[in-house]
């Protein structure tokens, strides 16, 4: 049965590390820390992209960019994501909406949300006013409470185009 609506969500989450720049939802924030991974390490951009895949029923980021391929070493994620979001537009989708939570202890998110959204917004092609990014410290609790890693959970809906 074909449906006008579908949901999707996605989670990330990477270690801070020493000596990496941390770039989250295409910005660069100044920081102690940055995010280890194979690619940016973007954390926020790595779940839009899971949501907006998963909304489709197009599988997850791993799958369609491995972190096991050179080509993706050090990859701007933003990259990542247009071309994701390129095949779900290509199956005849848009976005509704994507609201995002950024789980930091530190650094504020909130000074940088209107900069990550404009990102998101511009790579899925629809008006910044269809994009949320919010942010939660963990209340000093368990990995992420400790400023071990930074982790991000996005909700996304598309709509047959
Ligand atoms: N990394 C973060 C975490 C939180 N914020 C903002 O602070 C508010 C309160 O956070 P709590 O975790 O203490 O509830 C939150 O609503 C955000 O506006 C932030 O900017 N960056
Ligand atoms: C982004 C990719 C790209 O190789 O690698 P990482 O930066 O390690 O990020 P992760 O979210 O762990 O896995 C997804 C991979 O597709």
């Amino acid at each position: 049965m074909t449906f006008a609506f579908r949901v999707g969500q996605g989670f990330d989450v990477h270690a801070l590390v020493t000596g990496r720049p941390l770039i989250i939802g295409g910005v660069t924030i100044p920081h102690t820390h940055g995010l280890q991974g194979h690619s940016d390490a973007d954390v926020l951009l790595h779940a839009v992209t899971d949501a907006v895949l998963g909304a489709a029923g197009l599988g997850d980021i791993g799958r369609h960019f491995p972190d096991t391929d050179p080509a993706y070493k050090g990859a701007d994620s933003r990259v990542l994501l247009r071309a994701a979001w390129g095949k779900v537009r290509e199956a005849g989708w848009r976005v509704v909406n994507v609201d995002a939570t950024v789980h930091a202890q530190a650094p504020k998110i909130g000074p940088h949300a209107a900069a990550m959204v404009a990102n998101i917004a511009a790579d899925l092609e629809v008006e910044a006013g269809a994009v949320n990014v919010k942010a939660k410290t963990n209340e000093h609790l368990g990995y992420l409470g400790r400023k071990e890693g930074i982790a991000a959970t996005v909700v996304a809906l598309i709509a047959r185009a």
